[in-house]
């Protein structure tokens, strides 16, 4: 049996999951923005072992989620909204950054949603790319602009030797199996919006809750 993030990427599924987790409400469903970044992964891993610590830690963030969610507490870890307030009212988060809770759902979820603006500035770049650019510029400046500034000296040099291995436009195209260039940017065109928006949502909320700088 091939495990889910070995399975074949689509951006289409991808895209699926991050349009099923807002609710009419605006409100995020946790299973399914984890069932969007384990969509990505599958892409990840299909890049080759250079991008492996990435994924690693991809892979280890979506897991403390899905354990969250498969807990006793799990109705509490339905929604972001829902697990902010559960671990804020049940004093589960550093909000005075004593890393007590180097595990908790808000800070976990942060990682990624931080992640979720990288992909969102890297994924707008490929839109409005030519046939010509260099997918590791676009990589290199969305990271630079977005989370390069929440990551070590280490992982920073160890990421941006990585964007080196990305495939070049025309092969990392194929890879997003949606069909023709001239598709890729019309599905990317949807994407980028939807991935903005739940980031905005993120972000106001934990604006409002003090919680974006979590250790
Ligand atoms: C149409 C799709 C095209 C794009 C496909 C992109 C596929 C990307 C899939 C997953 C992205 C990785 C998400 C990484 C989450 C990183 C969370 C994080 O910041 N973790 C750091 C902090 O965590 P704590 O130590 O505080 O727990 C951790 O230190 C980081 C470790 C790994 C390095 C992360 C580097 C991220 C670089 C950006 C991703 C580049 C992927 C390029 C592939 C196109």
């Amino acid at each position: 049996m091939v495990d889910s993030e070995n399975q074949k990427f689509c951006l289409q599924e991808v895209l699926e999951s991050f349009k099923s987790c807002l609710s009419p409400e605006k409100e995020i469903y946790i299973e399914h923005y984890v069932s969007g970044w384990r969509g990505l992964v599958k892409l990840l891993n299909s890049l080759g072992s250079l991008f492996g610590f990435i994924s690693k830690d991809a892979v280890s963030k979506t897991q403390i989620l899905m354990n969250f969610l498969k807990s006793e507490n799990g109705p509490h870890y339905a929604t972001v909204q829902s697990m902010v307030k559960f671990e804020l009212d049940n004093k589960l988060v550093d909000v005075d950054k004593k890393g007590i809770y180097p595990e908790s759902g808000c800070r976990t979820l942060l990682r990624l949603h931080r992640a979720l603006r990288w992909l969102q500035l890297f994924l707008e770049r490929l839109r409005t790319s030519k046939e010509d650019d260099k997918t590791s510029v676009m990589c290199r400046d969305a990271y630079n602009e977005s989370l390069a500034q929440h990551h070590t000296w280490l992982i920073r040099k160890s990421a941006g030797m990585a964007f080196y291995g990305l495939p070049v436009r025309p092969a990392f195209f194929e890879v997003m199996n949606v069909g023709t260039p001239e598709q890729v940017v019309d599905v990317l065109g949807k994407a980028v919006p939807l991935l903005y928006e739940v980031y905005q949502i993120t972000e106001e909320l934990y604006q409002k809750h003090n919680l974006l700088d979590l250790p």
